[in-house]
């Protein structure tokens, strides 16, 4: 579906949006409850890619296809590994094919588990033959994708003398580890993480447990952006938020007040204000801790005619797309001038004049379509497949078009 955009007559209404679950927290503990049946959940992301891991959890065919979902194909490869007496041949969509999963892999082999390379060495398809595992000292590498870590940290407590991870290199998208680590600790799950190791020990049952997940941080960036491009006073309340997230991407609220939005957090709601036009001409940040609002960010700066030196980003090469050369070639439709490395994207400063006709692609990448939305408000343009939203933010265009008049 080709989604018309064009808001440039006009602008945000005060209005109250409900956003749904985070995907990382739901599909982190979608995997948790198999473990631990009695945990009940409340605000599950409605996702196609949590949607997705609870129809892999659930199969009982052979072949588990989980489509673009990233974490959930490299959680299920962790769980179908130690789910004893299951055999499934995991896969996913054609770029699921060329994200890679050696890292990961390689650390279940070193534990002892029976996973086997159906194509391509390296990538999916994987066809694992669940076992049990009862070695407890592995290393991986953990400046590829923290996902492989959390990956193992989810099993780590099902195993029978839990697991102690050595990591190695500098770690990547650490707040998500971090996620994993804390959501085990609400279970009654014993973590410990000093300096390079981590150590979890095992669990066989909890105590009745409820978990409301908190709604999810990268699809608020879209709507800190529509506030960053609109009219000084201009709001939008969000819920349900907490001042102490485990989501990283939470540092919106900082990094946005940089760009002349003010957070207001009241009763797990957050109200976004425009209070100032941005005065800084170029926003540095390094996002090796935030990695999904990089794209959020760039155009953000483009729209208000910022430029942007945005640095760690070396993990956007193997998501949904290579996000770096998605947003040089999107960016440069409209106009921007964009410089970018395997890790950093520099945005020059710009007079604020748009290039029009132009038709957006998304990459089957639902962050492309959502990143660039608010610049409607600029400028008029033609958005390609405007239904990869899905993949995180199910009600994205109903939610964003209901507060713009
Ligand atoms: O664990 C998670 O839920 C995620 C970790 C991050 O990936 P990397 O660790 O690969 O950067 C992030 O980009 C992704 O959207 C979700
Ligand atoms: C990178 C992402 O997801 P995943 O790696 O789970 O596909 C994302 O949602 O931006």
């Amino acid at each position: 579906m080709d989604l018309f955009l064009d808001y440039t007559d006009k602008q945000i209404v005060t209005t109250s949006i409900k956003i749904s679950g985070s995907k990382s927290e739901s599909n982190r503990l979608l995997i948790l409850q198999q473990f631990f049946p009695n945990l009940e959940l409340e605000n599950v992301s409605d996702s196609d890619d949590s949607v997705h891991l609870t129809h892999a959890l659930h199969a009982t065919k052979e072949l588990v296809d989980i489509g673009h979902a990233g974490t959930a194909m490299r959680f299920l490869t962790a769980y179908f590994a130690v789910k004893e007496g299951r055999e499934v041949v995991l896969t996913g969509s054609e770029r699921m094919q060329n994200r890679p999963i050696k890292i990961l892999v390689d650390a279940l082999q070193m534990l002892g588990a029976d996973i086997a390379y159906v194509d391509k060495e390296g990538y999916p398809p994987i066809a694992i033959k669940g076992k049990k595992i009862s070695k407890q000292k592995v290393a991986i590498n953990g400046n590829v994708s923290s996902q492989y870590i959390s990956a193992l940290v989810l099993i780590a407590p099902s195993l029978e003398n839990g697991l102690e991870i050595e990591l190695l290199e500098e770690i990547t998208s650490r707040p998500y580890l971090e996620m994993t680590l804390d959501l085990l600790n609400q279970l009654g799950v014993s973590t410990i993480w000093e300096g390079n190791t981590i150590v979890i020990k095992p669990k066989k049952a909890i105590k009745d447990k409820t978990i409301t997940v908190e709604s999810d941080w990268s699809s608020a960036s879209y709507f800190y952006s529509l506030v960053a491009l609109s009219e000084v006073g201009k709001s939008l309340t969000l819920s349900s938020y907490n001042k102490e997230s485990l989501q990283g991407d939470s540092c919106l609220s900082a990094i946005y007040q940089k760009l002349g939005v003010l957070t207001e957090f009241e009763n797990n709601s957050i109200t976004l204000t425009k209070v100032n036009t941005p005065t800084t001409e170029i926003l540095t940040l390094n996002l090796q801790e935030a990695p999904d609002i990089a794209q959020t960010i760039a155009v953000t700066c483009f729209g208000l005619g910022m430029g942007c030196d945005l640095s760690g980003l070396h993990t956007l090469k193997i998501k949904e797309t290579d996000r770096l050369v998605a947003l040089q070639n999107e960016l440069g439709k409209f106009g921007a001038a964009v410089v970018i490395t395997d890790k950093s994207l520099r945005l020059t400063v710009s007079a604020n004049s748009f290039n029009r006709d132009v038709t957006l692609k998304t990459y089957n990448d639902h962050r492309m379509a959502m990143a660039f939305a608010p610049l409607a408000l600029k400028v008029p343009f033609t958005v390609e497949d405007a239904d990869v939203v899905t993949k995180s933010y199910v009600s994205f265009w109903e939610d964003f078009e209901s507060c713009i008049q």
